[in-house]
C-alpha cells in the first residue's frame, strides 16, 4: 500500500500506533517531537527519497511526528508482512527459524565471540544412535564460511570425528584463521563439547578463477528422480513387506518416523534392509526439501551435511547376512567441490567402496548434477564392526 501527503501534512503522528515500515518514494519530510504539549516542538532531522521509518511490529507507538515538506509519497509495508525484510541465510541468526525444521534452521549458528559460534542439535531433528556426523561437518563449515571473505567459497575440506557427540549439549565451534591469501583462505574449526574436542575440520576457500577445464568422469545411466519412489513411500512399504523380519516391521510400525530434511530417491531398490549381500556400490538422488536462498556457502554446507547420511554403510553391503547386527561410525570425511552446487536441485550421488579391512570401511563418491557435470568428489573412512551386544547403548564419552 502507499501513503501520500502534501507539504505541511502529517504522515504519522507521535503517540499513534505504528502500522508498518514507510519507505519514502518521492519527496522530503521532517521528523519532529513535541517537547511540552503542543506549543514547543523540536525538529530532529529531515528524511529524503529512499529513507525509511516506522515499526515492523503492531505494538509500537510512534515516538515522533513526520510531516511532509513537499508532496510526499511513501510505500508502506504493513507490519504483518514485515518478516519479508528478514534475511534467510546462514549469515542470519533469526530465532524464528528454530520453529521449523529447514536446512537453514539446522545449520543456524549463534555468534558467541569473535570466531566462536554455537550450534545445537534441534530437539525435533531426526536422530540415530550417534550425533549425526553430517551435522558437525555442515555446522563447522558454516562457522568457517562466516569468517572468510564472501567472494571465496570452500573448495576442499577434511574432517576427523574424534569422540561421539552429546545430543543435549551445544556444539561450540572455534574457528582458527590459518591463512588469508589473495585467492585462497584456510580455516581450521574445532568443535568442543564440555571442554573436549569432539571433531575437527580443515577447510580451504578460493575466489572464482578462469582455468583449464576437463571432465573424464561420466555419470552412470540412472532413472531420473521423477521416476523413482520417495523415501517416505519406501518406508511405508516396509510395514507390509513380507520379506522383512516381523521384528523389523514392528519396529517400523511403532517407531516415530521423522522425515529427513533431505529428500532421497534410490536409483535401484536398496537390499541392505533385507540383510542380503550386495555389491559395494549405491546410487541415489538427493536434494534439500526446502528451497534455499541463493548463497553458495549455504548450498555447500547443505551438501556437506547430506553427504554423510548414506555413505559409509555401502562398505557393509558385501558382508550383509540375515541376523547380522553391525555398528558403524564415520571416522574421517573429505570433500572437493569442483563447481557451484545447488543443494535444492537433484544431485546424483554415486558411491563405491573399493576396500574394507581392519574394521574400517572405505568409501568414495561422486556427485553429479542432472546434466552429468561432476560437482563434488568425496571419500570417507569409518569404523565398521559386528555388533557384540544386541542393543548397545551408545553414550557420549564426554
Ligand atoms: C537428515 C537427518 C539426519 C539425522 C539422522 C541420521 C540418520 C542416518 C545415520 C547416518 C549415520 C552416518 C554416520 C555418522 O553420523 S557416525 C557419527 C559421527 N562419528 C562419530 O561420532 C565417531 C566419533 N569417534 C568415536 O566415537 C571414536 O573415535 C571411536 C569410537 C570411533 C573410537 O574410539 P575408541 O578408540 O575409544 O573406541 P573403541 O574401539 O575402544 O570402542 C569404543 C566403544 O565401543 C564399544 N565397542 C567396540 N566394539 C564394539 C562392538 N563390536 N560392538 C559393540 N560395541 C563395541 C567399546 O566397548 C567401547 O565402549 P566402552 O567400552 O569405551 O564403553
Amino acid at each position: 500500500m502507499d501513503a501520500e501527503a502534501d507539504g505541511g501534512e502529517y504522515i504519522v503522528c507521535e503517540g499513534e500506533r505504528g502500522d508498518g515500515v514507510y519507505f519514502i518514494w518521492e519527496g522530503e519530510a521532517e521528523v519532529f517531537r513535541s517537547i511540552t504539549g503542543d506549543e514547543e516542538s523540536h525538529t530532529e532531522f529531515q528524511l529524503k527519497c529512499y529513507d525509511y521509518f516506522g515499526y515492523s511490529t503492531s505494538t509500537y507507538i510512534h515516538h515522533a511526528n513526520v510531516i511532509a515538506l513537499s508532496k510526499l509519497t511513501c510505500l508502506v509495508l504493513p507490519h504483518e508482512h514485515c518478516s519479508l525484510l528478514q534475511k534467510k541465510s546462514i549469515w542470519s541468526t533469526d530465532k524464528s527459524l528454530e520453529t521449523c525444521l529447514s536446512m537453514e534452521s539446522i545449520l543456524n549458528l549463534e555468534p558467541i565471540e569473535v570466531d566462536i559460534f554455537q550450534g545445537i542439535n534441534l530437539p525435533d531433528a531426526p536422530k540415530s544412535e550417534r550425533v549425526f556426523g553430517g551435522l558437525l561437518i555442515g555446522q563447522a563449515l558454516a562457522a568457517a564460511s562466516k569468517t572468510v571473505d564472501f567472494l571465496k567459497v570452500v573448495h576442499g575440506l577434511h574432517a576427523y570425528f574424534l569422540i561421539g557427540g552429546d545430543f543435549d549439549e551445544p556444539f561450540i565451534y572455534e574457528v582458527h584463521r590459518l591463512r588469508d591469501g589473495k585467492s585462497f583462505a584456510t580455516r581450521r574449526v574445532d568443535a568442543i563439547q564440555k571442554g573436549n574436542m569432539i571433531f575437527t575440520l580443515l577447510a580451504s576457500f578460493q575466489k572464482e578463477e578462469e582455468g583449464f577445464d576437463h571432465q573424464e568422469a561420466t555419470m552412470p545411466a540412472v532413472p531420473p528422480p521423477g521416476m523413482l519412489w520417495p523415501m517416505e513411500e519406501v518406508h511405508e512399504s516396509f510395514l507390509t513387506n513380507p520379506l522383512l523380519p516381523r521384528t523389523y516391521r514392528n519396529m517400523v510400525a511403532t517407531g516415530k518416523y521423522i522425515p529427513w530434511p533431505i529428500e532421497i530417491r534410490f536409483c535401484e531398490p536398496s537390499t541392505s534392509t533385507y540383510g542380503i549381500k550386495s555389491p559395494p556400490s549405491l546410487r541415489y538422488w538427493l536434494r534439500a526439501k526446502d528451497k534455499l536462498s541463493d548463497d553458495q556457502a549455504l548450498h555447500r554446507c547443505v551438501v556437506a551435511y547430506a553427504s554423510d547420511l548414506i555413505f559409509l554403510n555401502v562398505s557393509l553391503n558385501p558382508h550383509r547376512r540375515k541376523g547380522l547386527e553391525t555398528i558403524s561410525a564415520s571416522l574421517n570425511h573429505s570433500m572437493w567441490f569442483h563447481r557451484s552446487v545447488r543443494a535444492d536441485d537433484w544431485i546424483c550421488f554415486v558411491i563405491y567402496s573399493p576396500v574394507a579391512n581392519n574394521a574400517r570401511g572405505f568409501v568414495s563418491g561422486q556427485m553429479f548434477d542432472r546434466k552429468g557435470e561432476l560437482l563434488v568428489s568425496l571419500t570417507q573412512e569409518g569404523l565398521i564392526r559386528k555388533d557384540r551386544s544386541p542393543n548397545p547403548p551408545v553414550t557420549s564419552k564426554l
